[in-house]
């Protein structure tokens, strides 16, 4: 009993171990974690939402946008570059973007943060409505992934249960027209979700960045027009 308890530790250890050396090893080879940590973003997710911009022209000069799960910070550093990129121009307003992480966020120049909270709470969306005072969003995104307890079916529906208080918040906040963009694991119920939106946006669509790793199940769903609430 005691060497079966014995080989249990060990085992797990370094299964621990090769899986972590594994991480290390994609990273160090990982083209886009170099490049932003050359061009000073917080971590490679700020290409996804680079390249989804690039494609889609989400992000104008003057928006709100909201920015659900935004821990460490760089989407967050993308919407302030872009929703403030004609700041010298007296014609634009300046833009504001609201960023909620249940985790710590080191400060963003320009950005409203919520830290440690959870977006899904009832206070933590009536502290953004506050935050927005009344004015409406032009954009919702949600970046939010839970933990993964390594259950692909528990996992995808955890990420769509995330979605679903995205959407339903969205049709509070959003302005008609607005967008949401939404990280989905794909699975069983992801058909429910994008039925959902599509009563609610003139145009649904899903979008895979070539940032977002080929193996992974990540995918996003982009609901343009809001077609507001009657
Ligand atoms: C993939 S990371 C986001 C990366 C971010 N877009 C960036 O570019 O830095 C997912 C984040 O979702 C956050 N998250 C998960 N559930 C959340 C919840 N209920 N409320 C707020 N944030 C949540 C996690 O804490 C995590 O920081």
């Amino acid at each position: 009993m005691y060497h079966l308890r014995v080989f249990v530790i060990i085992k797990r250890y370094y299964g621990k171990k090769h899986s972590s050396n594994l991480w290390l090893e994609r990273q160090s080879r990982d083209p886009y974690v170099k490049r932003a940590r050359e061009e000073d973003w917080r971590c490679r997710s700020a290409f996804k939402l680079l390249e989804i911009d690039a494609k889609h022209k989400l992000l104008k000069p003057g928006q709100l946008v909201i920015d659900c799960g935004c821990a460490p910070g760089s989407w967050t550093q993308v919407i302030v570059q872009k929703i403030n990129a004609n700041d010298n121009d007296m014609k634009w307003p300046k833009g504001t973007a609201i960023g909620i992480d249940l985790q710590h966020v080191n400060p963003i120049t320009g950005a409203i943060l919520l830290s440690k909270c959870d977006f899904t709470s009832a206070i933590t969306q009536a502290e953004i409505l506050q935050k927005l005072g009344n004015r409406k969003a032009d954009l919702v995104l949600s970046d939010m992934a839970p933990a993964c307890s390594g259950d692909r079916s528990m996992d995808h529906d955890k990420i769509i249960e995330l979605c679903s208080s995205v959407i339903r918040f969205s049709t509070v906040v959003l302005k008609k027209d607005g967008a949401v963009l939404c990280k989905i694991w794909m699975g069983g119920q992801q058909k429910l979700l994008e039925d959902a939106m599509r009563k609610l946006f003139l145009n649904v669509k899903y979008v895979k960045p070539n940032a977002s790793r080929d193996d992974s199940a990540e995918i996003y769903l982009l609901g343009r027009n809001f077609k507001g609430m009657t």
